[in-house]
């Protein structure tokens, strides 16, 4: 597996060179766009890993799944869906159009950046120290990670510069969508996408979707198994943005990715893929990453289809 992980790697570096670090938020410029590395640990808790597995990274939109599940455990799931939908934008991930033209005013799903301010807004927690400490909590929990924190110099850059997010946020509280302190809920969100991680960390939070939210070394039921099957749903129709259709012919497995490079793939009942490769191509997915799991997936015949 060492051999193969190795292979794929060497295989696939040249593509780091053919797209580019995001510089939207200026702090995340300073990553190194030849970085590539990869965690597998399989249901069976092996671990196998290479390449820059053990760099760190910001989550961004990867998140967007752990609050999804926290919001759907925290509500009733009706009423998080009369606020967010269940269909794939076919949008950029930071597009705005939509919530004006569709009728429902509510994000086309929790995977857009307009759908995960909403989840977000569903964290439960009278305050908002309350909320952040209950969310990196639970980020620590399903990674099996208590030195998981927040990268502040990432947060920092994207408060300053996240305005439109705050666009976004403003409009969804006009008409209705969100509730509260429209500032509060966008330091909540900068905040879980500025949680730093390493592959380690994406491969384990993708094995518990994997395992339909059973944590495989004590057995204990972290995320119910309708939860994990609807996340990993939303991440097959809408976790690579307007590029899942390609991914789902390509490589055929739930995945969600971030702007930070990162990647985190859930083969069900099988295994838990980390993958980082801050180098994105134009819809703000890693490019080299993608590559890397398309190899995986042919030659471990991994997809779900
Ligand atoms: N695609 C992403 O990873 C986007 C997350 C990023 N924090 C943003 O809000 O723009």
């Amino acid at each position: 597996m060492e051999n193969l992980l190795n292979n794929i790697i060497k295989l696939n570096k040249k593509y780091t060179n053919f797209g580019q670090v995001a510089s939207y938020i200026p702090e995340l410029k300073n990553a190194n766009s030849e970085d590539l590395g990869i965690c597998i640990i399989d249901k069976d808790n092996n671990i196998h890993y290479a390449g820059d597995y053990k760099k760190k990274f910001t989550i961004q939109s990867v998140s967007k799944t752990i609050i999804l599940a926290m919001a759907l455990m925290d509500n009733d799931w009706s009423y998080v869906f009369s606020k967010v939908g269940m269909e794939p934008s076919g949008d950029p991930f930071n597009s705005i159009m939509k919530l004006e033209t569709d009728d429902t005013k509510k994000p086309c799903n929790p995977m857009i950046n307009a759908g995960a301010i909403v989840t977000t807004s569903l964290i439960k927690g009278t305050t908002l120290k309350e909320k952040e400490e209950r969310m990196l909590a639970f980020f620590r929990k399903i990674a099996k990670n208590d030195d998981i924190k927040i990268n502040q110099a990432v947060y920092e850059s994207e408060k300053l510069t996240g305005d439109r997010n705050r666009a976004m946020a403003y409009l969804l509280k006009n008409d209705g969508v969100i509730n509260g302190d429209v500032e509060e809920i966008l330091d909540l969100y900068f905040k879980q996408c500025s949680i730093e991680v390493d592959c380690v960390d994406l491969a384990r939070i993708g094995l518990l979707f994997a395992n339909y939210g059973i944590d495989i070394e004590t057995g204990e039921r972290v995320i119910s198994e309708n939860v994990s099957r609807m996340v990993k749903t939303f991440m097959v129709t809408c976790g690579m943005y307007d590029a899942s259709g390609e991914f789902a012919i390509k490589v055929g497995i739930p995945a969600k990715s971030g702007v930070g490079g990162g990647i985190m793939a859930s083969v069900p009942r099988k295994m838990g893929i980390g993958v980082y490769g801050p180098s994105l191509d134009k819809k703000g997915n890693s490019i080299a990453g993608i590559k890397i799991l398309e190899d995986l997936s042919k030659q471990l015949e991994l997809s779900i289809f």
